[in-house]
């Protein structure tokens, strides 16, 4: 890969995107992928057109070998990476692995903290230096693109981190990792820290440095940020973010950063944003790892807006409350989620979209009764504002309604309800007794309404799922050898099932004035039929 700082001739300077999703990433526990999960990952994150995709870790193991080869054998658009240890076996494995990639780098690392060279490595300070050098040259000598990663940098002593930078340099290092392995840094000192690098270390300006941050105080992404603002020109980062322990920086949280706010970060990348969704979406589904809803940029509320003064707000114009477009990410479309806290612009822009052309008073009603629901139920799906407004459209001109119904029940003994109907303008309410809470309330609407049609059908279902679905139902009555269907809705089964069964009513009368006029100006039982 060139290394030439400014590569999109816009005038700013070029960001490497360096993806370790299958490296990093896949060292999340649980995260283990199989050789062609990895390379249905390689191949969008090629058409996402990231700078450098690390397959794997050559030396790991023979799955990890075959993924580093298979990815470098199948990508042509970016350079491929595979990480090894300052060993000459990693480094050997490495660049076996990379002879199929048309861009391979090797990537070798060596911590240099105290911590970690006394503790871990066991190793003296200047053994390490000795292991940079060796290790750069002998990757050198296998592949042009080499680069070095100080583990746990952030934690090193800044001089001798100067000393090591130096050393990988002089040894051929062509990109200069530096980073905060355990996620400890804040901003400022990583951006410091890179400051540092370039004032202190000869030809330090003459390679790319790179950030590589973890996430355990949730600073990765802003870290990056200000490393890339400090001179840093590759980041690695994840889809995701996904990685050891908290993670790794978010890939698609860095570029939008980049993309929305050139202002204050003056780089450009080469990713195809517009990929990102499914991206994500890819990596998400092969790991298992769930994507938590809030989630920045590829969240499933990322995009989304409930509050009727924000859904006012981006219907008017979305930038209001919307600062990248959906569209830029790979959504099609913004989504307002309907819920109790939404208000009429949203409701009547719904409406609109599923079809509906209400009248004024049928719109204010269907919205008292949408945020009635909204009250009860947390989600409120597309198909619970159709039953809701069916039912209130069906029943708008009818001279009976049902204002309301109260059932009590238990097991073992007769249901009782209170109904109370509006017929003809008139409000009037009985309490009855049923074997159950539907056959009360049906009872009880026979009693109000003074005549007792044959019930031939009484059906129900759930508008959704979940134990807070609305239920609609279908009642089918028979009076006189006429027969009306009637459907309700309503979170309440009860209410769902007498609205269905007034709603039949009404159409019966309908059909009883049409076939045998006569003077309905007021209801008038003329069927004392049981129904049981
Ligand atoms: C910060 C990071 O993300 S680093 C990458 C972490 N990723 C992984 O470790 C995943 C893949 N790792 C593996 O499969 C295995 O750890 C292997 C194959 C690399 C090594 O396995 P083993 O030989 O069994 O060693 P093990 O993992 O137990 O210990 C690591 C050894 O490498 C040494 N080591 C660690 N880092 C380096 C380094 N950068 N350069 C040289 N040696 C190193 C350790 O000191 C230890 O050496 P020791 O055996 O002499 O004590
Ligand atoms: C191997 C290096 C780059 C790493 O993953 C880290 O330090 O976090
Ligand atoms: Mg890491």
């Amino acid at each position: 890969m060139s290394q030439e700082k400014t590569a999109t001739g816009s005038g700013q300077d070029h960001l490497y995107i360096f993806d370790t999703t299958l490296r990093d990433g896949e060292q999340s526990p649980g995260a283990s992928m199989t050789l062609e999960e990895k390379l249905r990952i390689a191949e969008t994150l090629d058409a996402l057109k990231v700078d450098v995709i690390e397959a794997g870790f050559a030396i790991a193991s023979e799955g990890d070998f075959a993924c580093v080869k298979a990815v470098a054998e199948q990508v042509r658009g970016c350079t491929v990476a595979s990480l090894a240890r300052a060993a000459p076996g990693d480094i050997e494995r490495a660049a076996e692995a990379l002879v199929p990639a048309i861009r391979p780098r090797i990537h070798t690392f060596i911590a240099t903290s105290p911590l970690h060279m006394k503790v871990k490595l066991q190793m003296q300070p200047e053994a390490v230096l000795e292991a940079i050098h060796a290790s750069v040259s002998k990757a050198r000598g296998h592949v042009d693109d080499v680069e070095w990663s100080a583990e746990d940098a952030t934690r090193s002593d800044p001089d001798f981190l100067c000393r090591a930078v130096e050393a990988a340099i002089r040894a051929g290092a062509t990109t200069v990792n530096l980073p905060d392995t355990v996620g400890y840094a804040t901003p400022e000192e990583y951006s410091a820290m890179f400051a540092d690098i370039l004032a202190r270390v000869p030809g330090a300006d003459g390679v790319i440095l790179s950030a590589h941050c973890h996430n355990d105080l949730g600073l990765a992404v802003a870290n990056s940020l200000a490393a890339v603002k400090a001179g840093a020109r590759q980041v690695e980062c994840t889809i995701n973010g996904i990685g050891e322990r908290a993670g790794n920086a978010a890939m698609e949280e860095i570029v939008m950063a980049i993309r929305t706010r050139g202002d204050v970060v003056p780089v450009t990348t080469r990713v195809e944003t517009t990929e990102i969704t499914k991206a994500s979406r890819l990596v998400s589904a092969v790991t298992g790892f769930a994507v938590q809803n809030n989630k920045a940029i590829v969240g499933a509320n990322a995009f989304a807006h409930e509050s009727g003064i924000h859904q006012d707000g981006v219907l008017k114009a979305a930038e209001t409350y919307e600062i990248m477009t959906p569209e830029s990410v790979g959504l099609n479309r913004s989504s307002l989620v309907m819920g109790k806290h939404s208000g009429r612009h949203a409701f009547a822009e719904k409406l609109r979209e599923m079809g509906y052309t209400l009248g004024e008073n049928a719109f204010q009603e269907c919205f008292k009764r949408f945020k009635a629901l909204g009250d009860r139920k947390k989600h409120i799906y597309d198909e619970d504002i159709i039953a809701l407004v069916d039912d209130e459209v069906a029943t708008a001109s009818n001279r009976i309604r049902v204002v309301s119904v109260t059932t009590h029940s238990s097991s073992g003994a007769k249901a009782v309800s209170d109904v109370t109907l509006d017929i003809d303008g008139e409000e009037r309410s009985t309490v009855v007794y049923g074997e159950g809470p539907v056959d009360a309330a049906f009872n009880a609407i026979k009693d109000l309404i003074g005549y007792r049609p044959h019930l031939q059908l009484f059906q129900v279902h759930a508008v959704t799922q979940g134990t807070d679905a609305q239920a609609e139902c279908t009642v089918r009555l028979e009076e006189s050898g006429r027969t009306a269907n009637g459907q309700g809705a309503h979170e309440d089964t009860v209410t769902a099932a007498a609205r269905a069964y007034v709603a039949a009513v009404n159409k019966l009368m309908v059909k009883r004035e049409k076939t045998a006029p006569q003077p309905v100006a007021s209801v008038t039982p003329d069927v004392a039929a049981g129904d049981g």
